[in-house]
């Protein structure tokens, strides 16, 4: 009966997927003309400003009933295809694969890209400055456990530019390979996501020892050969090693999320809504940080991250890493970092790039 009523429904569906499909196809071909355009004159292939405003501007015309961020899904998919055509990006992350990092390289690019999953952040740069990867994306901070102190420290010495950010959910399952705790003795994680569990440890899992490792994918694989280790990972590194969820969401804040950047030799162009980040020292002497950062408020540029971390060179007490508002070659961002550079006895910036969409 109900198949009746469905028939012409589907037919309707029928219909409009292939014109779709014809769409589509007509985007990419124009696409593959871009590519051709680009190879000519050795531009580069991934334009994230360009596909920053092509999400913003299909999220502004939404008619409905799909909601924007599903739409920017589709779009960032396409785009990634299209992409693919001219060139197929490499992209560096913290392994293995099933890690939060291969989510947001995903949510960055799209899934035509190929991954190359790294053993340790370091590594990520290293690819990353080699040229074996176009871009890395390394995790910058957490909103529970704060700086990825790591990353600040490379990101002093890369050649490379930050030319993009994304923003992911961080939620925590515990798993192990029966789905239940029976005979576990060890619980295995990354240090950052044993910290951002650890109330929920404390009164669940008391006695039981909790190991470090390098990766939460790696805690992942550990528990799917070993009976008696439990992981704490993502579910999609369990579903990647067939592990069974003994609880979801042990995360102590309901609300984690952390920030990756994407690094790269890419200086994107300014987008129309744009974040820049620094990274500053000044000489230890009383209001030297006051006076650093001065030229910001007379300019009129807003700051919307400050974090300081200690220099380890001897030569500076703290090195400062400052996000503002706005892109490097906006006139006014131009002429508080003029300023900003003669308070400094360090001045790096680190890069300029769309905001995220989340
Ligand atoms: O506009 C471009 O430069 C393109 O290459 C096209 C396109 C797209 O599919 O829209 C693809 C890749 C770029 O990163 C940006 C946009």
């Amino acid at each position: 009966m109900s198949d009746d009523k469905l028939k012409p429904l589907r037919e309707q569906i029928d219909s409009i997927d292939a014109q779709i499909l014809e769409l589509l196809n007509r985007r990419a071909r124009v696409a593959e003309q871009v590519g051709h355009v680009k190879a000519e004159t050795n531009a580069p292939v991934f334009r994230p400003e360009r596909e920053a405003q092509v999400l913003r501007k299909v999220a502004d015309m939404n008619p409905g009933p799909l909601v924007a961020a599903d739409v920017q899904t589709i779009f960032r998919e396409i785009m990634s295809s299209c992409r693919a055509l001219e060139r197929r990006v490499v992209v560096a992350y913290l392994g293995p694969p099933g890690t939060f990092s291969e989510q947001a390289v995903y949510q960055q690019f799209g899934h035509a890209i190929e991954g190359l999953p790294c053993a340790s952040i370091d590594e990520v740069f290293r690819a990353t400055e080699a040229g074996t990867a176009d871009f890395g994306v390394v995790p910058v901070e957490n909103s529970s456990e704060g700086a990825i102190n790591r990353t600040l420290d490379l990101l002093l010495q890369t050649t490379l530019s930050i030319s993009g950010e994304v923003s992911i959910p961080v939620h925590h399952s515990l798993m192990t390979k029966s789905g239940t705790m029976d005979g576990i003795r060890r619980i295995c994680a990354h240090s950052q996501t044993l910290a951002q569990c650890q109330v929920w440890l404390n009164l669940n899992c008391p006695g039981i020892e909790r190991v470090a490792v390098a990766s939460n994918g790696e805690a992942a694989r550990m528990a799917a050969d070993d009976p008696t280790t439990a992981a704490i990972a993502g579910e999609i590194a369990g579903q990647r090693y067939n592990l069974g969820v003994v609880k979801a969401h042990v995360q102590d804040d309901p609300h984690n999320r952390t920030r990756f950047v994407v690094i790269g030799r890419l200086q994107p162009g300014a987008s129309g809504k744009d974040k820049t980040s620094l990274a500053l020292a000044v000489p230890n002497k009383a209001g030297a940080v006051y006076n650093l950062l001065a030229p910001l408020a007379t300019h009129g540029v807003s700051m919307t991250r400050f974090e300081s971390r200690p220099a380890r060179t001897g030569t500076w007490d703290y090195y400062f890493y400052v996000d503002v508002e706005g892109h490097q070659q906006d006139e006014k961002v131009d002429r508080a970092f003029a300023e900003l550079r003669q308070n400094s006895a360090f001045f790096k910036i680190l890069g300029s790039y769309p905001l995220s969409l989340n």
